[in-house]
């Protein structure tokens, strides 16, 4: 069985105190990690703190992006293997904002999480389809060639142990979340993917996210989608209380 995993992005929001008393705030509420996974992705000024104060609870904690090099003359870039050697468990890559303002391609996207699994940390691999290609009804394409474009040369055993997150652009920062059907419908189409590239038990076991516009009001009827393993959160994940009903939805 697949643990739902329920993560926070926090996007470029944030500030080390203000990390310290989020942590405070919520630790100690998390569900069992064995129920609900419960995950901050933070800035990557952030980690460390987040870290620091995440210790002995059920918090796992996440960075936004990293780059598929560990060291070296790379200028303002995050190392995969810092982020290891920190204790950080995740790794969001592939984020609309990055491929969007950043310029990332499938082929960085694809580099970052070799990178990343060579160095002990899980990625969050994101995909999603513009409003256009949706109104186009393109969505399964774009979403199918995205995700073969990331996972190319990574092993059956690898695949099993990362995240993917299904984020429609158009239902980001909007307050316009995909209907459940919907979400449920791409996320299925993704898992049937992964399932055609590897075999039954790597697309059994790969978690699958939505994210857009989750907040408590609509998560339950997101989890209740067999193919929804959990959510990739940016703005009801700011607040400590609003975090709180998210992972603890099966209350
Ligand atoms: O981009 C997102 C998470 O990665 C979604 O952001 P919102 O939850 O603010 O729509």
């Amino acid at each position: 069985m697949r643990t739902p995993i329920i993560a926070g992005n926090w996007k470029l929001h944030m500030n080390p105190e203000q990390t310290v008393e989020f942590v405070n705030a919520v630790k100690g509420k998390l569900p069992d990690p064995s129920k609900v996974e419960s995950v901050i992705a933070a800035p990557a000024v952030d980690l460390y703190v987040l870290k620091k104060t995440a210790e002995g609870s059920n918090l796992h904690t996440g960075a936004e992006n990293a780059y598929f090099e560990v060291e070296g003359a790379f200028t303002g870039e995050t190392s995969p293997k810092v982020l290891n050697e920190m204790g950080i468990d995740y790794c969001i890559i592939g984020h609309s904002e990055r491929r969007g303002y950043f310029h990332e391609t499938d082929e960085d996207i694809n580099n970052k999480a070799k990178a990343l699994f060579a160095n002990g940390v899980t990625p969050i691999i994101c995909c999603g389809e513009s409003l256009e290609t949706r109104e186009a009804n393109k969505q399964e394409e774009w979403v199918v060639a995205q995700i073969k474009a990331a996972l190319d040369g990574l092993t059956a055993e690898q695949v099993s142990k990362l995240v993917i997150a299904y984020e429609p652009i158009w239902a980001i920062g909007t307050g316009k979340t995909a209907s459940a059907d919907q979400a449920e419908e791409m996320c299925k189409t993704i898992r049937e993917t992964v399932k055609d590239l590897y075999n039954e038990e790597t697309a059994e076991n790969v978690r699958i996210q939505y994210g857009g516009s989750v907040k408590p009001a609509n998560v339950k009827e997101l989890m209740s989608k067999p193919d929804i393993d959990g959510g990739l959160v940016g703005g009801a994940s700011l607040d400590p209380e609003s975090f709180l009903a998210l992972v603890n939805y099966q209350d």
